[in-house]
This record gives structure tokens, sequence and C-alpha cells, in this order.
């Protein structure tokens, strides 16, 4: 009979702490979103441009909502809770999904992109690159070698502009930052502005991250190019080793201070763009006019002097956050977020693009209109969440530094070196900006566009 009871008592118990997990399950609130199809899970719902799909699903479903798209993920759609997500969680949400083909390389054991926040090699690496690549005194050290690749993308918009061909803007731009990183790297040249490699392999064709953003890329197989990639940069590694050992060089670029601390891979990414709104353009071409002096390359320092160029960039990078226009983020555990319960091991996206053109935070948010800056302290160094195109918190852009001193530099100079017109008489309104969806934003069409030297003008 005891044991009769005993058994009892024992299901009883078993029943009980069932019921209290079952209820606990309940008690977590899974936040709203779209029905999930068997199998496909809500994959059907992302076409080829996911930031503008998912950018409507959420219209529905609210600033969070949770998809299955293989993996549970959570979108984020507010500035609101992006500043959640990125700044008062930050370190719940601080680790990313590593893709697969990044995996097969071992590209993600190595590079800072995609090491865990906890992980002692993120922190060192961002150190490094922190001190000696995007410091102030760095970049402020090796400005002439940016002005340098600046002067060769003018030379090479004044040699179209002779031989009668359109510039390309968005392959030429991307190639200027391309050398621009590379030398302050490597102190080397990866492309040759003047030769045209469509159809041939260059550096540039093996840097899939960066070939994402150059508008002719097509698309390739990135485990085969990581790995190209990778055998380049060892070689060009090697090719330095050699050169130290061989006692043939004082210590003058980055890649010799790394090779002092480590030969970690460093990880790089770029920039791409321009704008054609002819008011934009003459606004912009008449302060620098009146504070530079037409006909000439901007500096860095002259940047603290333009105003209305400075709200031109930040206008673009709000419309149009080139690099990554969806921040990706993982949980490593269940987290507690704004009423529901994010899963561990979820994907978790903050839609930069969506915030960029939220109604509620911009007028007219489909209008490129760099005045909505003019009188406003809103920017772009990861604390106003309304403009984060380089994300915020701990694992913001490190090359944040770097690119806030190209881009002006780069576009003022173009603006007060040339006029511009849209190659094939393409009105302004008329020009294709459809975008192609990679890891980045790339333009299906390129931008062409005819230079005009501003000395030619009568
Ligand atoms: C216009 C130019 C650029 C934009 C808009 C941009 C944007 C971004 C964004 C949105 C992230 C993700 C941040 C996050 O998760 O919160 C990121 C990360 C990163 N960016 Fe950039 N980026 C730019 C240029 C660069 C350049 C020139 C470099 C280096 C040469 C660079 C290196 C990195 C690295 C290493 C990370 C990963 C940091 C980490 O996970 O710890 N970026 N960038």
């Amino acid at each position: 009979m005891d044991y009769v009871n005993i058994c009892l008592g024992f299901f009883f118990i078993c029943f009980l702490v069932r019921g209290l997990f079952i209820s606990l399950r309940r008690s977590k609130r899974v936040a709203p979103g779209p029905f999930p199809l068997p199998i496909i899970g809500n994959l059907h719902l992302l076409g080829d441009k996911p930031h503008i799909s998912l950018a409507q699903v959420a219209k529905k479903h609210g600033p969070i909502m949770n998809l299955k798209l293989g993996q549970i993920t959570v979108v984020i759609s507010s500035s609101i809770l992006a500043k959640q997500v990125l700044q008062k969680q930050d370190l719940a949400f601080s680790n990313r999904f590593v893709p697969d083909t990044l995996r097969a390389c071992n590209h993600s054991g190595l590079s800072v992109v995609w090491l865990p926040v906890n992980n002692s090699q993120w922190r060192t690496l961002r150190k490094v690159m922190n001190s000696h690549i995007f410091s102030g005194n760095k970049l402020g050290a090796n400005e002439h070698l940016r002005t340098k690749k600046i002067q060769d993308l003018i030379d090479y918009c004044h040699y179209c502009s002779k031989v009668g061909e359109a510039v390309d803007m968005g392959r030429a731009s991307f190639r200027t930052s391309l050398n621009l990183i590379s030398n302050t790297i490597f102190s080397k040249d990866l492309t040759d502005p003047f030769s045209d490699s469509v159809g041939k392999p260059n550096f540039v064709d093996y840097f899939p991250l960066l070939k994402m953003i150059d508008p002719q890329g097509i698309r390739w197989r990135l485990t085969e190019y990581f790995t190209k990639v990778l055998h380049l940069i060892s070689g060009l590694i090697d090719e330095r080793i050699k050169e130290r050992k061989m006692g043939n060089r004082a210590n003058v670029d980055v890649l010799d201070a790394l090779l002092n601390i480590s030969t970690d891979e460093i990880d790089r990414n770029h920039i791409e763009h321009l704008c054609l709104n002819p008011l934009t353009l003459e606004k912009a071409q008449k302060e620098l006019e009146q504070i530079i002096g037409r006909g000439k390359l901007i500096d860095e320092a002259d940047v603290a002097k333009l105003p209305y160029l400075r709200c031109i960039v930040k206008e673009t990078f709000r419309i149009h956050p080139q690099v990554r226009f969806l921040i990706q983020r993982k949980t490593e555990e269940d987290i507690d977020f704004c009423g529901y319960t994010i899963p561990k091991d979820s994907q978790v996206l903050v839609n930069i693009w969506a915030i960029g053109r939220d109604s509620s935070l911009w007028e007219d948010p489909l209008d490129f209109k760099p005045e909505r800056f003019w009188e406003s302290e809103i920017d772009f160094r990861g604390r106003d969440f309304e403009l984060i195109p380089f994300g915020a918190g701990r694992r913001i852009c490190l090359g944040l530094p770097l690119a806030i001193r190209m881009v002006p530099v780069a576009l003022g100079s173009l603006l007060n070196t040339f006029n511009w017109k849209l190659h094939g008489g393409i009105a302004p309104k008329d020009l294709d900006t459809e975008e192609s969806f990679g890891i980045t934003l790339a333009k299906t069409q390129p931008l062409l566009a005819i230079p005009i030297p501003v000395q030619l003008l009568g």
C-alpha cells in the first residue's frame, strides 16, 4: 500500500512540475509576426530585397516581429527598439551568426567582424585596429596617401572627359575607396583605376564583401573567393616578411605595425556613393566655390568649414545606407526584451534602411533633402538611433573614423572639380535607382556620369 502511495505521490509531483514548466513557457511572450508556412516558414516573404520586404511586413506586425527564416529571426524596425538592442541591452545582442561559407575557410575564426565579443582575439583585434589604423593620429599621419588617391580619381575623371567616356561612378568610387584602404594598410594599390577589369579577375574580384558592392559585380561562389583572397593576402604578408628579414624596410605602414604585433588578417569594408540631385549639386558647388575656391581638391581639414557638404553626406547615409542595411546580431540565451522573450540562438536583424525612411522620424522620408540636417544635431556616430548607418554600441563599425574622413573629401573634390551630367541625356528624375541585394546594396544599373571639367566652362 505504501509502495502505491509513494508511486502516486511521485507521479503527482511530476505532473505539478510539468504544469509549472508549461505555464512558464506560456508566460514567455513571443513577438508578433506573420504565420509561418510548413517547412519554408516565412522565407517566401523575403523576395530579392529583404530590407524592403521586411519594412513592409513590419508595417503590419510592428517594430518588433518574429519570423521563421531557417532559424527564428527577430526583426527590429524602429529607432527606439534599435537603441534597446544596440545600446541598452547591447551585451545580450553582441554576437553574429556566422555564414557557413565563412566557416569553411575559417575566415570567421580570425576576423573581427565575426568573432564573438567575449573572445579575447576580438578585443585585441579591435584594440589593434583602433590604435594602429583608425586612431586620429594614425589617420592624420597618412592623409597624404588618401589625398593621392583622390587625385588619381580626379585624373581618371579628366581622362574620361578627354576621351569622351562616361564615368561609372560606383565603380570609380569603389576602386578609390579600396585603394585608400589598401594604401593605408599595405602601402599598395590593389587596382589600377585606368584598367577596365570587367571579365578579367583582379584583386577586387577576390574580395567577396567588396565585390558585392561592385556595381558590375556578378554573383560568385563565396568560399572559392575567400580561399583566393586569403591566399593573396597571405602572399602579400609573406612578401613583406621577406623584405623585413632582408632589412629592406623601416616600419612605415600599418602592415608593418601589425606585423610587429601579430599577423592576424585585417578585415575591411568600403564606401561608395554619390548623389546627382541638380539643386543639391548647385548648392554644394556654391558652398565649395565660396569656401575653397572652384576647381580645387578639398582636404580633410576643409570639411569642418563645409556644413552643406556634411549635410549631403548625412542625407546620403540616411536614405541609402550603402554598406549594410540590415545589422545582423544573435542571441546566446533567452532574452527578456520589451515585454517579449527572444529565444536563445535567434537571429536579430536591425533594419537600418527602414529606420532611415521611417515617416514618424523623417518628414518626406523619400525625398533627398540635405537641408533637414541644417539645424539638426543628429549625427551618424552611433548616438542618434534615427541615423545608424555604421551601427552602434560595442560592435559599431571600426572603419567609421576613416569613412567619415574619406567620403566628404572624395565627394567634395568631385563636385568642386567637375560639373556632372547623366550619361545618355537621362534627366536626374528618370535615374534608375533600383538596388540589388547582396550582403550590401548595389545599384542594378551602374550610375554613368559625364564629367565636365570646371575650367572648360566659359
Ligand atoms: C561608408 C562606409 C561604411 C559603412 C556605412 C559601414 C557600416 C558598418 C555597419 C553597419 C557595421 C555593423 C555594425 C554593427 O553591428 O553594429 C559595420 C561593421 C564593421 N565595419 Fe564598417 N562601414 C563602412 C566602412 C568601413 C571601413 C572603411 C572599414 C575598414 C576598413 C570598416 C570595417 C568594419 C568592421 C571591421 C566591422 C565589424 C566590427 C565588429 O563586428 O566588431 N567599415 N560597418
